[in-house]
């Protein structure tokens, strides 16, 4: 057991992979211990072990994937209520880097040395935990069809690429959603484009950070339309707003989502697996994570 020790988890390859040696000098000189890893699944493993080691903070220097799989391991060491963790952005899109407000490397070395740490809603799925989203559908697919390479050539602006090449193509998904509503139960049964459950996101209105402690998944479900209309849709920004046709947006927890007998591709900040039903819950203020200066605790 080290109780108070800190440790930094670096994944060397993602992103532009430049940033391994810079950081790792950066946060040895705050007290963290670092651990490289070599290859996928390291990560959830040196999760496992700084749970079981009963280590107070561990910073991932990675992104998205890597943050999931070590919160992976920090869950199934059951610690993860008993750590703070931490964020250093060295992937391509810093999804939640860029929610919870730590905006580039260097900031991200200050978070988790001194930022504050806020107690926030960690999303499972399938007893698997996230803390962006979890989403099925046409964002889900465009990730997979994203390539490594074109990732790297144009970063973020791949999904948005492969995105619209989906669109063109994607069928659809039959679904059945269930769920404990803010507003009581709720449920919704057709054809839908995309089903996105976010945590620390929400995909309505501007979109932006959702309420990360307020025991609720923010889901918005997208009806299928066809191809050209979402097309124009998603082009003009107008796709999530709260009043476009079509999509339906509640605050929710404990839900149920059925593909009636065929396997349904779920995103899990951005870890991929195929499910016919899946349960999506909350363990509400679970984790503390050390957020930048304008994370919103009651985001509007
Ligand atoms: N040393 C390594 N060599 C090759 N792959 C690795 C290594 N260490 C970890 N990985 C794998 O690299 C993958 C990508 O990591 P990560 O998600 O952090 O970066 P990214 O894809 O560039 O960023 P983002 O998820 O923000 O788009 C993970 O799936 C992880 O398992």
């Amino acid at each position: 057991m080290q109780v108070g020790s800190r440790r930094c988890i670096v994944n060397p390859v993602s992103g532009d992979g430049e940033h391994a040696d810079y950081v790792e000098r950066l946060m040895r000189a705050r007290g963290f211990a670092v651990e490289e890893t070599q290859g996928a699944g390291d990560a959830v493993e040196f999760g496992r072990t700084a749970g079981a080691d009963g280590v107070s903070e561990v910073a991932v220097c990675g992104g998205d994937g890597t943050i999931n799989e070590v919160l992976r391991g920090l869950h199934d060491a059951d610690h993860l209520d008993e750590v703070t963790l931490s964020v250093v952005p060295a992937g391509t899109a810093n999804l939640l880097a860029g929610t919870i407000g730590v905006t580039d490397l260097q900031h991200g070395v200050e978070v988790a040395d001194t930022g504050e740490t806020r107690s926030v809603d960690v999303g499972v799925a399938d007893g698997e935990p996230f803390l962006v989203s979890c989403i099925a559908g046409l964002p889900a697919d465009a990730s997979v069809a994203t390539s490594g390479d074109l990732k790297g050539r144009f970063g973020t602006l791949a999904f948005l690429i492969t995105g619209t090449q989906e669109a063109l193509e994607f069928d659809g998904l039959d679904l059945s959603i269930e769920a404990v509503g803010e507003e009581g139960p709720f449920t919704w049964s057709g054809e839908a484009t995309c089903l996105l459950v976010g945590n620390a996101r929400k995909f309505v209105e501007r979109g932006g950070q959702a309420d990360m402690e307020d025991g609720l998944l923010d889901v918005a479900i997208v009806e299928r339309m066809p191809a050209g209309n979402l097309v124009a849709e998603a082009i003009g920004h107008r796709l999530l707003a709260r009043d476009t046709e079509g999509v339906t947006h509640v605050r929710a927890r404990d839900v149920s989502i059925d593909g009636h007998g065929d396997p349904v591709t779920f995103s899990r900040d951005g870890e991929l697996a195929e499910h016919e039903t899946l349960d999506v819950s909350v363990a509400e203020r679970t984790l503390d994570l050390r957020v930048g200066p304008s994370y919103e605790p009651n985001p509007t």
